[in-house]
């Protein structure tokens, strides 16, 4: 089911909803675009430096090599040896244990021709310990290597040179001219060692660093580049390589090793944390937000609209929510300015019906308000049994009155006469209760309520007679001044009561009563 959207609630709702899944997405991009780089970043560096140190072990164990190789190729008896002058040498000194000891796989040594003079040394294939005048039989397995040591001979320096292969085998090697003792020359050969990068050399490595390290032979990638292999956020161990120059053209040494990666993790774990933790008070906050615009907005203007729902029911005449109009905001404001123009509102409804019920000359009840007061009058009488009463009361001859002495005079005429009954009205028994009425130009009508026939006679009659007591000149009347009034009466005593039967009633007698000379009071039931 949609939600219905005319809701402020729902809404606010919506908006602060749209407001936190902003936010997450704010968040969620500046982790991927920002944090995650800069940590990736921060542990490439990291990356980096272990490689170096690394590098450096392989470097140091490289020069450690050298040292050796120069150590037997300046000295006397090899410098004999590869002139054929000391027979026993290579049995004296080659022995498996020395070469194992030494952590050497292969030693060849050269004549001042480059020709192979002996070679002694581990095949990594087989492990077999051989020794032998040429790279053939035994040591057949060296030629490979031999034929790439023999080609790089020239270019050996006068110390020495090392290098890094990866063919065959990825391994170290240092090669260095033959000398004396004392390392005068001149050069009579060269002397070859050759250290495997195996597992063992690994080994000692990662005794040496803490690192694990792999080494393999690369074809292609540039010199130098760091390779992260494994990626992943969640990974624990990330596989970072570099790729190391070998001494043979187109290849390289790809030395790996694998780093923990508690750092990335526990930042990015610190990270999501700090991100549940800022939803989770978004959260919160909107929670609150919501709760204090129910409380200060949505229920105050809830219980407002509800007020002002009622309103449409005009039975009810409900005031504005005490609890609104004692607030000290906006709505409570509002509150205040609607109460304000609704008792003016009310005012002038009131005023609106008092004008629509009385005449404006006067001051007494209209037509409208006298035939209303006379149909409950009615009603109220058939149900009790009652009795009601009416006349009809008429100014004699008003229009010469009017063309003797004008409109205007003819104007405050009438309100003296409506004054006069008026004061007789108030005066009257309480339980009388008339209404004067003007219900014609210069014609009055009279309701008694409750009345029996006698009182309503003697209260018409006391009617004329206080008119004539105004004593207001007439002159232009035939029947002679002062001015006078004729009152016709008519009373309902048993039902059906009908208002109009009761009103025609009472202008028949009032029209009897014109014609009987005028200033009579004349009973309708008794005329015939
Ligand atoms: N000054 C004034 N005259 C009014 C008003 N309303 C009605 N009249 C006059 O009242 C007069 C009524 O005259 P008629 O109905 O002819 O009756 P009459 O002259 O009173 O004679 P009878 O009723 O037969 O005694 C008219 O001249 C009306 O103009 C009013 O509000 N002010």
């Amino acid at each position: 089911m949609p939600l219905p959207l005319t809701s402020l609630r729902h809404r606010f709702l919506l908006a602060l909803g749209g407001v936190l899944l902003m936010t997450m997405a704010g968040l969620w991009l500046i982790g991927r675009l920002l944090v995650l780089p800069a940590l990736l970043e921060e542990e490439r560096e990291v990356a980096s430096r272990e490689l170096d140190r690394l590098e450096r072990s392989l470097t140091h164990n490289q020069q450690l090599l050298m040292a050796q190789v120069r150590d037997w190729a300046h000295w006397d008896d090899t410098y004999a040896f590869v002139q054929g002058q000391q027979p026993r040498y290579a049995q004296v000194n080659f022995s498996r244990s020395m070469f194992e000891d030494m952590d050497y796989q292969l030693m060849v040594f050269f004549d001042s021709d480059g020709n192979v003079y002996w070679v002694a040394g581990i095949d990594p294939a087989s492990a077999r310990y051989a020794s032998c005048a040429e790279p053939r039989g035994d040591c057949a397995w060296a030629a490979a290597v031999i034929t790439s040591l023999q080609q790089r001979l020239e270019s050996v320096m006068e110390g020495g040179s090392d290098y890094l292969f990866v063919k065959p085998w990825p391994a170290l090697v240092g090669i260095s001219p033959v000398l004396r003792t004392d390392e005068s020359g001149p050069p009579r050969g060269w002397l070859a060692k050759v250290r495997l990068l195996d597992e063992a050399w690994q080994a000692g490595v990662h005794e040496r660093t803490g690192l694990p390290v792999s080494v393999e032979p690369a074809l292609t990638a540039e010199p130098g580049d760091i390779h992260v292999l494994l990626h992943q956020d969640e990974a624990s161990l990330m596989r970072v390589s570099r790729y190391l120059p070998a001494s043979q053209p187109g290849l390289a040494l790809n030395l790996t090793t694998q780093l923990p990666r508690d750092t990335i993790r526990t930042s990015l774990r610190t990270f999501r944390y700090a991100l549940g933790s800022v939803v989770a008070l978004m959260l919160l906050v909107i929670a609150l937000v919501l709760l204090l615009l129910e409380r200060m907005i949505l229920r105050p203007l809830r219980d407002f609209t509800r007020f002002t729902h009622s309103l449409q029911d005009p039975a009810k005449t409900h005031s504005t929510p005490a609890a609104l109009l004692a607030r000290d905001d906006e709505i409570g404001t509002l509150a205040r300015e609607f109460q304000g123009l609704l008792e003016e509102q009310r005012a002038r409804t009131s005023s609106l019906l008092e004008l629509a019920r009385h005449d404006h000359l006067t001051g007494l009840a209209n037509r409208r308000l006298f035939d209303a007061r006379l149909d409950e009058a009615l009603i109220t009488a058939e149900r009790n049994a009652g009795s009601v009463a009416v006349m009809m009361l008429d100014i004699d001859y008003f229009k010469p009155y009017n063309d003797h002495y004008g409109h205007q005079a003819g104007d405050a005429c009438l309100v003296q006469v409506a004054d006069c009954m008026r004061r007789l009205a108030d005066r009257a028994e309480p339980g009388l209760r008339p209404l004067v009425a003007r219900t014609g130009g210069e014609e009055f009508s009279l309701l008694l309520e409750d009345s029996d026939h006698d009182t309503a006679m003697g209260f018409a009659e006391s009617l004329r007679a206080a008119i004539v007591a105004l004593d207001i000149p007439h002159v232009a009347s035939p029947v002679g001044s002062p001015l006078t009034v004729s009152i016709g009466v008519a009373s309902a005593t048993s039902p059906p009561f009908d208002p109009h039967a009761l009103m025609r009633e009472a202008d028949r007698a009032l029209y009897a009563a014109k014609a009987a000379g005028r200033n009579h009071v004349l009973d309708a039931a008794e005329e015939p």
